[in-house]
């Protein structure tokens, strides 16, 4: 028997003070993350992934407040970021292991990744997670204004929403889900699949990268809330779903979100970066084709998937190791949950054999980085390497692959990309292959590697189209336009939209 997380909370609105933020973001990360030097000095860091990057530049333009934790254990410090009102949420060393590696990262991440590797269900992680929920909600409640919109991220905070509302009714309250929302079969593995949908029903707007995230949720808000729904497909920053909670009507949508392209773009065009790449090639030997890889290490990136096709295309001699640098850049993540640790010892393996087999002295094959990078050296990174290697086996969006892109205003570079992760649905002219399919991959690579000028040229013409296009601001701005144009009362929301009723009855289906 799963624990009854009982996420119900007496409070009310006039238990507490209100802030002063008319826009709030609460992230389960701080957009930095504190690091406690060995002489006892803080240091404050760019926090790791995807995230972090789009939301910043965005709360950066609105003057708004952050409610997040900060990385360590029991740190309430609230550092000081220009035109960002911080307001840390501490965690304990336990509620770390249980709320943030433990459920957030062995139960939800796995699960909601295709089950990579096997979820596992702790009865007190998912406590623990309820518990942590409620504080992200008990803190929101105190930074925002009367009226204020809200804007909850992310897997790690999917019970905030309805904790939220409960205490303040007066809040417009927005959530996003920056992982794949996954099919109905796997979902219904969650021992608290009824406690996680209707937590994300205490939201206005609900937003997913993909359609088809969206529409797996409908269905499930259908069936395990019993709440009616519209059934038609969701587009792509339109045509959105609709769920009746009683007088409230939830908007449920696609927004796939980007980078601050123009940003990267003209950081890219400058003449310290362009020197910068150009030193780079250099340095790795000018070779004739630099591959680059940059992940979080994690087992979703398919990191191992690009270096077993690299070593086949090497051993079938349809690359030639003295043509060819692998630079694999890979930001440590989550290095205390077991199947992390394990991954690593696998990549690093990988890479010791194709080293072992091909490199020659001071010319190893492939250069491979688990550190971060500052950010201008992977711009020039970006602008320098030849064929950028992106093969997740299941990635929600997938920032990297954009920001290649935006980089190569020069029009050279090949993008390889995975067919699952959310780019690919808008990254078409990119050479897609399907990770599962070893063969593809490295046709992919090859292909990419020998493209020729012209090909290349009208491929990253297109892509960057797209990608200039549909910027970070795009993405916001769809999503809380959506958000602010939701009305509360019955009287009109759904008008025109047929509803379907909730239940569990045979007849209703996801298809
Ligand atoms: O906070 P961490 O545990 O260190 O993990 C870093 C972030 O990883 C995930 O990023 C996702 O968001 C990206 C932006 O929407 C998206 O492109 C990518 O596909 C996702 O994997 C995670 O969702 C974040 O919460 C983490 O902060
Ligand atoms: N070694 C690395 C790897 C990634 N990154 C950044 O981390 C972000 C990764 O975002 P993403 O959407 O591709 O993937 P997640 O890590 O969010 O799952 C991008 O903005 C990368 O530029 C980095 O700064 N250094």
């Amino acid at each position: 028997m799963a624990g009854s997380g009982d996420e119900s909370n007496g409070g009310t609105t006039a238990d507490h003070e209100f802030g002063d933020a008319q826009f709030v973001v609460v992230a389960n990360r701080l957009p930095v993350d504190k690091e406690v030097l060995p002489d006892g000095t803080v240091n404050w860091k760019r926090s790791p992934g995807g995230l972090v990057t789009a939301l910043e530049p965005i709360l950066r333009s609105q003057t708004g407040a952050w409610v997040g934790w900060s990385g360590i254990a029991d740190s309430d410090d609230n550092p000081d970021i220009e035109g960002i009102d911080i307001h840390a949420v501490p965690l304990s060393t336990q509620e770390i292991a249980e709320y943030y590696e433990g459920f957030s990262n062995a139960t939800l991440w796995p699960l909601y990744h295709d089950v990579l590797v096997k979820p596992e269900y702790h009865r007190e992680w998912w406590n623990t997670y309820v518990e942590v929920n409620r504080r992200f909600a008990e803190k929101t409640a105190t930074a925002a204004a009367e009226g204020a919109i809200v804007w909850i991220q992310d897997y790690q905070l999917q019970l905030v929403p309805k904790m939220l509302r409960m205490l303040r009714p007066d809040l417009k309250i927005g959530f996003f889900l920056h992982i794949p929302f996954p099919p109905v079969e796997l979902f219904m593995q969650l021992p608290w699949r009824t406690e996680i949908v209707e937590g994300l029903l205490g939201a206005d707007l609900i937003g997913f990268h993909l359609p088809g995230g969206a529409q797996n949720f409908l269905f499930l808000a259908r069936r395990l809330a019993g709440q009616a729904t519209s059934k038609g497909t969701v587009g792509v920053r339109s045509r959105f779903g609709v769920v009746q909670v009683g007088f409230r009507t939830v908007r449920v949508g696609a927004f796939p979100i980007s980078i601050d392209s123009g940003d990267l773009d003209a950081k890219a065009r400058s003449k310290d970066i362009r020197k910068r790449a150009a030193e780079l090639r250099e340095e790795l030997g000018n070779p004739k084709t630099i591959m680059l890889g940059v992940d979080r290490l994690d087992y979703t990136k398919g990191i191992d998937v690009r270096l077993e096709a690299l070593s086949e295309l090497l051993a079938e001699h349809r690359i030639k190791p003295e043509e060819t640098v692998m630079i694999q850049l890979a930001t440590p993540s989550r290095e205390r949950v077991d199947s992390y640790v394990r991954m690593r010892a696998g990549i690093e393996q990988l890479v010791g054999n194709i080293n072992g087999v091909y490199a020659t002295v001071g010319q190893p094959v492939v250069q491979y980085l688990h550190r971060p990078v500052p950010r201008d050296e992977l711009i020039a990174f970006f602008v320098a390497a030849d064929v950028m290697l992106v093969t997740p086996l299941r990635d929600g969006m997938n920032l990297v692959a954009k920001e290649y892109v935006a980089c190569r205003s020069d029009l050279g570079g090949a993008l390889v990309l995975s067919e699952f992760t959310g780019a690919a649905a808008e990254l078409r002219s990119a050479y897609q292959a399907n990770p599962y399919d070893l063969d593809g991959v490295k046709d992919a690579i090859e292909a990419a590697v020998q493209q020729s000028t012209e090909d290349g040229r009208k491929r990253m013409r297109a892509l960057r189209r797209q990608v200039l296009a549909h910027d970070v601001a795009t993405w916001a701005e769809s999503f809380l336009g959506t958000l602010e144009s939701v009305t509360e009362t019955a009287a009109d929301p759904n008008r025109g939209v047929h509803l379907v009723q909730g239940g569990t009855e045979s007849s209703d289906s996801n298809e």
